[in-house]
């Protein structure tokens, strides 16, 4: 059974969906030319032409320099855009490109240039036009990858970076409805070939969505599911942080060091196994080098880390370290009933 839902968004609809963004000096949208993002603008200059003092809004296009398409595409974004009353600005990815993870140098690149373009607009926030099925397709994604909790809450509908906030106002709404409302209002959009092209793995495994839609694993589920974990995934984080408190307020005998941080190492054992974990890969990841740290690295040394501690308190805690690991640029040790996580020494030159 298909999710898809073909009513034009209305600009009711269009209010509630932008309603946290009215108060915002000015916004930048990010819009490719696909159906997805021009509806964004279509419904963005709706809602702001409706407002009796909106946000300032200016539409930015990224080319990439991969698609000889996609100067094309840019300009005629850009007579939309003029079309709806909006300044537009390209803005071109240059340099050596990647042989390969390509797509994840372009996105890179991409956020890059759109949080610039929203700093010298005066923009707090970036608007992208990510929809259910794109977080549906997120989702798995990141299943397919062994991903964890944190993961697998996919796309915030807002994020930060570089002190932009980045806002994806359509996460909740289905593709076709985007699509309806563009033929409503008969406005064009393209489609970009790399979306269907097989080389790249989100295009194969969004050919293999309509097989889970039939068994009940549409868009609808999956984001809701996203949701879900999102939710949980952030009460673990306030544990974590709670816990990271507790920690230190045991602490207050050890001199602080910046680049260290120390854990009483029975306190640490009687933390639930998640908290543990993000515990670790916070450490590491705050004092390590070469992070981030891989989630599954991070569990095996856990079970190393919690099979230490248990056999270091049977035998009574010497000064000696009974576990001493790197990971990810990151020096973990045990030792005196504390457990230590510092930068790991540079490695010798030759040696690696
Ligand atoms: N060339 C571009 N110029 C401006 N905005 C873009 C461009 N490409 C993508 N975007 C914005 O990003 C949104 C998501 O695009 P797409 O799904 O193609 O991204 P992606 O490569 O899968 O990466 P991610 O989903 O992590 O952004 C689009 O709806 C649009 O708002």
């Amino acid at each position: 059974m298909s999710d898809d839902d073909n009513s034009p968004i209305s600009a009711r609809e269009a209010r509630r969906l932008f309603a946290g963004l009215k108060a915002a000096p000015a916004l930048v949208l990010a819009v490719s030319g696909g159906p997805d993002s021009v509806a964004l603008m279509w419904l963005a200059a709706r809602w702001q032409r409706s407002l009796a003092r909106g946000p300032q809004l200016t539409v930015v296009t990224v080319d990439h320099g991969l698609r000889p398409e996609a100067a094309r595409e840019a300009r005629e974004v850009k007579r939309l855009a003029n079309q709806l009353g909006l300044p537009h600005r390209t803005l071109h990815w240059r340099g050596a490109k990647p042989k390969t993870g390509l797509p994840a140098a372009a996105r890179e690149a991409r956020y890059r240039l759109l949080a610039e373009a929203a700093r010298a607009a005066g923009a707090s926030h970036v608007l992208t036009a990510h929809t259910r099925d794109d977080q549906a397709e997120t989702l798995l994604m990141r299943l397919f990858r062994g991903s964890g909790l944190a993961g697998l809450s996919a796309m915030a509908p807002l994020s930060e970076r570089d002190g932009i906030v980045l806002a994806r106002p359509l996460l909740d709404v289905p593709k076709s409805q985007l699509i309806a409302t563009l033929r409503r209002a008969k406005v064009g959009f393209v489609e970009d070939p790399t979306n269907r092209d097989t080389a790249f793995t989100r295009p194969r495994l969004r050919a293999l969505l309509p097989l889970l839609a039939a068994e009940g694993g549409d868009a609808r589920n999956l984001a809701r599911l996203a949701a879900r974990l999102a939710r949980a995934n952030a009460a673990v984080e306030v544990l974590a942080d709670g816990a990271e408190r507790f920690l230190r307020l045991r602490d207050r005998g050890g001199a602080p060091q910046a680049d260290v941080r120390s854990f009483e190492a029975s306190a640490f054992a009687a933390l639930p196994e998640e908290v543990r974990l993000r515990l670790l890969l916070r450490a590491i990841n705050a004092l390590g080098h070469e992070g981030p740290a891989e989630l599954g690295k991070v569990e095996t040394l856990l079970s190393a880390l919690d099979e230490a501690i248990a056999a270091s308190l049977d035998a009574r805690a010497t000064g000696r370290p009974v576990l001493k690991q790197t990971l990810a640029g990151a020096l973990i040790s045990l030792a005196g009933g504390r457990i230590q996580i510092a930068p790991a020494p540079a490695r010798r030159r030759g040696s690696g």
